[in-house]
């Protein structure tokens, strides 16, 4: 501002900018304009507080809509599992086909978040399984079928566009190139029903193909497509019917042939180097099991003759085992211009441990010598954790004085389990003696229900009866024993007790210790998800069950929410032993089975498994008490096992409701390979209970059941089953079946 020339005495002049005004107004204004000020600002505090208010709002209404959600997931789940109750397809009636119009209606109607990559929807999860895999197939020769480097170049092509068949190794799409053989179908013949039960894969080579559903068309496939890939991992109905359209061509591989394939090679390696590290003298004192698990996170690595394997002073990570060829060791000496020379070590020999084991840094050099070295390698984390407790190792060389060494670990023993003696209580129980109360559940083969003996209500038990026709047909006859042997063996507070078993011409049945509580996936589906504090409880319980099983070399192989029960008091127990197999230390086993969303990798690709795949399933469960969802979950199982193989690196873990800690334990117990979970160590589970997400538990108090469960479920009686959801009376009465499977039961 500034006063414009020739302003007189009459009043100062004010030019601002290129208006001119008269100083006094402009004082005369200042109140004015403060006044509109104030206005102003009482506006935008109302403003502010509307916003606000809007906001409360908006949050109250966000907390309803996830209520809202919750309710809806649960009506859903609890109408989808009456729809599958009376929609068995071996009895379509008119009760069926009128619940499951219900079901569509209903999931027309619920306004879900369709969430394709993540499946979020709230029913439970269906366990599959293929019939058990025959151990000497390995033996058998795999079959070649002649074709022109075109087809095969066709086929290997295919294998590449397809998410899952990728990830298989080199040597296994060859083998599996080789083993294809060709069939061919006329246009207007249907190669694949929806519905029928599927056991083979097929690459389109030429012509057309029809797909559709329910005789909807979805699409047409031709030449280098692959088609019904689940079918190759075990028994499932066909998602869709495929026609051709002209004259086809296509290359065909059957499951036995493909689990031949893939078992084969796991099997292989894995055998061959358990057989050499059997031979190696450090190792001499380890039972199979750790040099199992050696194996299993071994990496191969071959050096050229004359380059460095180590270097003096360099920092280590890793430890050597020389599978063939030879090192030369050498070291600097005070006043020697060269490393001088100091020992050739052979086939068998170790080295690398030193730096592992209180040395900072390498402490020689080791040099692969000619032709070259092939050296099996271990990671620190790996060695510290299987051998980094031998004694062998803490070698004295002569060069220095040996530095402090590890104390050896410990296990801790567990407790040993409340014995429940197995009386002769229900020897003489005759099963017309047991009086139905209600239904408690439906599983794959049947259902639980809540009986009592002689009408006495005032003790009852869970009654699991299992379609015997239904176990034949999907030839799960084994595994219905090795359920039964394995309950009659466990005697455990953390898993259910069986009593005693019966049998019929229809069904085999299970008399099991009554878990009142209800399912804690029901109590996960109504809560949404559970806190740090919440889900720490539950699976402690399920990590000391895992632990006296493993103990008795048993790998349970279905853990989830839905095999987990409450008690009264709010404690777990494991239910369903279908898939729980005993495992001889340091073997494995190949059979696919589990829930699609639980199962680890070396399940999908039949590498052979062992109770680490528990492990993996622990972390598994761990994410879905605090998600209320499962990880890698997605619209079918296919795209579920695609997910897993991708690993839990690649998944984006939302940390709003499970922390880091959390995440961490679960990224320790969902590595890829087996030997590096958190528990398969020589540490074992305790390795688990010392993480730090565990810190602070009171251990001692669950085992001694003085420590009070973060939820305890309302139950009157002994006949109370408010904790279970409503089943209608079974209307699907399985035909008889005498082929005396279950002589014994
Ligand atoms: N001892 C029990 N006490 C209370 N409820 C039980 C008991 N055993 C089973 N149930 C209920 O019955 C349901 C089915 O039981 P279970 O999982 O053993 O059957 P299944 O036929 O093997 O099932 P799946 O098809 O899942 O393998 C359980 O999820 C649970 O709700
Ligand atoms: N369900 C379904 N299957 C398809 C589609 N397109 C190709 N297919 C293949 O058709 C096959 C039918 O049998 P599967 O369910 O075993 O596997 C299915 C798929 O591989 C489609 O759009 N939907
Ligand atoms: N320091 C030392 N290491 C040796 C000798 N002979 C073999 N080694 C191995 O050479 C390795 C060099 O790396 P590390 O120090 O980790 O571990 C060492 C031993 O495993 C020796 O005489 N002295």
């Amino acid at each position: 501002m500034q006063a414009p020339p020739g302003a007189g005495t009459s009043g100062l002049k004010v030019q601002v900018g290129s208006r001119v005004y008269d100083a006094q107004e402009i004082q005369r204004l200042i109140p004015q304009l403060e006044e509109a000020i104030e206005k102003k600002d009482k506006q935008l505090r109302q403003s502010q507080n509307v916003i606000e208010t809007h906001t409360k709002r908006i949050t109250e209404l966000e907390r309803e809509v996830n209520n809202l959600q919750t309710e809806c997931d649960k009506l859903r789940s609890v109408l989808q599992q009456k729809a599958e109750a009376v929609t068995s397809p071996s009895a379509p009636n008119q009760k069926s086909s009128r619940s499951e119009d219900l079901h569509t209606e209903m999931e027309k109607k619920a306004v879900l978040p369709t969430l394709e990559n993540h499946g979020e929807t709230r029913s439970k999860k269906l366990a599959v399984s293929a019939e058990p895999a025959k151990l000497d197939q390995h033996k058998t020769t795999l079959q070649h079928h002649a074709k022109s480097a075109g087809s095969k170049q066709l086929i290997r092509d295919a294998v590449q566009k397809n998410d899952f068949l990728r990830q298989l190794a080199k040597e296994q799409v060859i083998e599996l190139v080789e083993c294809m053989f060709e069939m061919r179908a006329r246009a207007g013949q249907w190669v694949i029903q929806e519905g029928e039960p599927g056991d083979r894969l097929f690459v389109v080579a030429e012509g057309q193909l029809q797909v559709s559903r329910e005789g909807q068309a979805l699409g047409k496939i031709g030449p280098g497509t692959v088609m019904g890939e689940l079918a190759i991992l075990y028994n499932c109905t066909r998602t869709a019917s495929v026609q051709a359209i002209t004259d086809v061509s296509l290359w065909v591989l059957d499951r036995s042939v493909f689990q031949m394939i893939t078992m084969r090679l796991g099997m292989e390696r894995h055998a061959q180097l358990m057989n050499f590290l059997n031979k190696v003298s450090i190792f001499e004192n380890l039972t199979e099991d750790r040099i199992s698990k050696m194996a299993d996170v071994m990496d191969q690595d071959y050096y050229a003759g004359g380059n460095h394997i180590i270097r003096e002073g360099e920092k280590g990570d890793t430890f050597f085992v020389i599978n063939s060829g030879q090192v030369r060791v050498t070291q600097f000496i005070d006043g020697e211009p060269e490393p001088r020379e100091i020992r050739v070590l052979k086939q068998g020999d170790f080295f690398g441990e030193k730096a592992l084991l209180g040395e900072e840094v390498r402490t020689a050099n080791v040099i692969a010598m000619n032709p070259g070295v092939e050296v099996l390698t271990l990671d620190r984390e790996s060695f510290l954790k299987l051998i980094g407790d031998l004694e062998a190792l803490k070698r004295d060389y002569g060069d220095s004085q040996r530095r402090a060494t590890l104390s050896s670990r410990t296990v801790q023993e567990p407790p040993s389990p409340t014995s429940v003696a197995q009386t002769n209580e229900f020897a003489q129980l005759q099963l017309r003696q047991l009086k139905r109360i209600a239904t408690l559940g439906v599983g794959g083969f049947g259902r639980v229900e809540l009986v009592c003996i002689n009408n006495d209500k005032t003790k009852t038990f869970a009654l699991k009866a299992l379609k015997k026709k239904h176990i034949v047909d999907t030839r799960q006859q084994e595994h219905i024993f090795a359920e039964r042997n394995i309950m009659l063996e466990t005697r455990s507070d953390w898993i259910v007790k069986l009593y005693t078993t019966f049998r019929d011409s229809k069904y085999v049945y299970m008399l099991l210790e009554a878990c009142l509580g209800g399912e804690l996936w029901t109590t996960l589906r109504d809560r949404g998800h559970f806190d740090d504090y919440t889900a720490r409880f539950y699976v402690a319980c399920v990590l000391e069950g895992l632990e006296y099983l493993h103990r008795k070399n048993i790998v349970y192989r279905d853990l989830k929410p839905e095999n987990c029960l409450l008690t009264q008091s709010g404690y777990l127990k494991l239910v369903d032993f279908g898939f729980a197999k005993k495992l001889a230390s340091g073997r494995k086993t190949w059979t696919f089975c589990g829930t699609p969303e639980y199962v680890s990798p070396e399940i999908i690709l039949n590498k052979g498994h062992d109770q680490a795949a528990d492990y993996w399933a622990l972390g598994i469960y761990i994410c879905e008490l605090m998600l209320g969802r499962p990880p890698f979950q997605a619209s079918d199982p296919m795209k579920t096992y695609t997910l897993i193989l991708k690993g839990i690196d690649a998944l984006d873990i939302p940390n709003r409701r499970i922390g880091k800690t959390a995440t961490a334990l679960v990224k320790k117990l969902c590595r890829d390979n087996p030997g590096e979970r958190l528990g398969s160590g020589s540490g074992g589970v305790n390795d688990i209970r010392k993480h730090r997400w565990f810190m602070g538990f009171d251990w001692e108090g669950l085992r001694s059941r003085s420590l009070k469960a973060p939820i305890v479920p309302k139950v009157s009686n002994p006949a109370d089953v408010s904790n279970f959801d409503n089943y209608p009376p079974d209307q699907d009465i399985p035909p008889d079946e005498f082929s005396g499977w279950d002589e014994g039961f």
